[in-house]
């Protein structure tokens, strides 16, 4: 890249937890970063805040009932910028001439087509939606090495690793790694028992302990889904079998994750939970550059602590596992149904803890098959929202 060019940044979901981080990082460092494109679901205010702030060359908004307003807002404010909507504009400008670098931090499975473009149009690809890899993880690692970018993984465990592993992504054996071990805050819910989490309610699930996000991962983590999603997104992205990946709960979540080798060193990634560090890691990388995080105090802060996580009360961990020993789509299965399953608890319409009884349902109704293409796996994706669907009807 010429040096004098700034990246140019299309923020898919840049109105979310992820996406503002990623825009303040950006802000920093105006001589490397610009954000060229941004995008966002249904809040419209929001986007155009961003626009009028950032002043990217595109902004798409997803539900196309809103494109109107978003070009009145921009006009209103002054804000000159090309103006879409819809899912497959998106999944266009993701791939399309305006940017170089695509921040993937939709939520979801709504992410999976726009990460599939990026990874295909050759883009440095900065992977925040976990779901579009553990739905797809073959699909899109194949789109990555035909469209010849690079993926520079910012979920904070998988960010950690890529910087304890030499050169990034490397074949594990080869690189002498016994096993990758996924640090787990343990989520608001931390100790207690089953009896106790039986009339927990979606605020006290969102309240995590540590890190600031959306609803929806904030709940993944109150059940320890998003440790299993991550433990399949570990898989995918560095090549490593079930049994080499540990996850270890850590309450200070200061160690963001760790890498065993087979001399017996282990290499870990600290610092303040602060996703600007992974953000500003994948932005620059291989350049450092300051993220606005706080430095480190390790003598100020608590001991650093290390549990093993309690399987029989977070069943969800359990689960993930289960998809992905299964193999095929079995991860897109289990990932359709607890994003049903999670809205609905959002919703106040099931109880916490029936989260990994929707899932555990789904999984037994539907086999594992083989993953073919994007299509088929939208289908499967499909039948087991329906499946969710129809186990919370029955059940409710
Ligand atoms: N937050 C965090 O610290 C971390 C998040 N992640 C992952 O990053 C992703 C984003 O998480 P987070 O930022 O917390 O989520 P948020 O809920 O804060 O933000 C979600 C973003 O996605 C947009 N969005 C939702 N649905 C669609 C859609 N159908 N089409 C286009 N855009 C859509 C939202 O737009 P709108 O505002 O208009 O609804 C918003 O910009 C998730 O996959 C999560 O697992 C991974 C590691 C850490
Ligand atoms: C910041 C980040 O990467 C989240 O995925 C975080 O890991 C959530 O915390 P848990 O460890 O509680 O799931
Ligand atoms: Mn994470």
């Amino acid at each position: 890249m010429n040096a004098s060019a700034p990246r140019r940044v299309a923020v898919l979901g840049a109105t979310g937890s992820i996406g503002g981080s990623t825009l303040d990082v950006i802000a920093r460092h105006p001589a490397r970063f610009r954000a060229s494109v941004l995008v966002a679901h249904r809040n419209v205010e929001a986007l155009a805040a961003l626009c009028a702030a950032h002043r990217p060359e595109l902004a798409v908004i997803a539900d196309p009932a809103l494109e109107g307003e978003l070009a009145r807002r921009l006009a209103a404010a002054g804000v000159r910028c090309e103006v879409a909507a819809g899912m497959e504009a998106i999944a266009a400008a993701a791939a399309g001439p305006l940017c170089d670098t695509v921040v993937a931090a939709i939520v979801g499975a709504a992410g999976l087509d726009s990460t599939l473009a990026a990874a295909r149009a050759g883009k440095r690809l900065l992977l925040a939606n976990k779901e579009s890899i553990v739905m797809a993880g073959p699909l899109l690692l194949q789109a990555l090495r035909e469209g010849g970018g690079e993926l520079i993984p910012v979920d904070s465990e998988h960010n950690a690793i890529f910087q304890c592993l030499p050169g990034g992504r490397p074949a594990l054996a080869e690189a002498g790694v016994r096993r990758l071990i996924l640090t787990a805050s343990g989520g608001p819910f931390r100790g207690r028992t089953r009896a106790e989490l039986a009339t927990v309610g979606p605020d006290e699930a969102c309240r995590h302990p540590k890190w600031s996000m959306g609803r929806k991962i904030s709940v993944d983590s109150a059940t320890l889904m998003n440790k299993g999603l991550e433990v399949i997104e570990a898989h995918h992205l560095f090549g490593a079998p079930p049994a080499r990946i540990e996850v270890l709960v850590h309450p200070q979540s200061l160690v963001h994750s760790l890498v065993e080798y087979a001399d017996g060193s282990v290499l870990a990634q600290l610092g303040n939970p602060d996703m600007r560090t992974a953000l500003a890691h994948a932005l620059a990388w291989p350049e450092r550059v300051e993220a606005g995080v706080a430095p480190l105090d390790l003598a100020a802060g608590p001991p650093l602590a290390f549990e093993r996580p309690d399987l029989d009360t977070f069943r969800c961990l359990a689960l993930a596992f289960q998809a992905l020993h299964a193999g095929g789509d079995a991860p897109a299965i289990l990932n359709a149904a607890n994003e049903v399953a999670v809205e609905a608890f959002l919703a106040g319409a099931i109880p916490f803890l029936a989260i990994a009884d929707v899932v555990e349902s789904v999984l037994a109704e539907l086999p594992a098959q083989a993953v073919v293409d994007v299509q088929t796996l939208v289908a499967r994706d499909r039948a087991a929202r329906a499946a969710a669907r129809r186990v919370l009807h029955g059940a409710c």
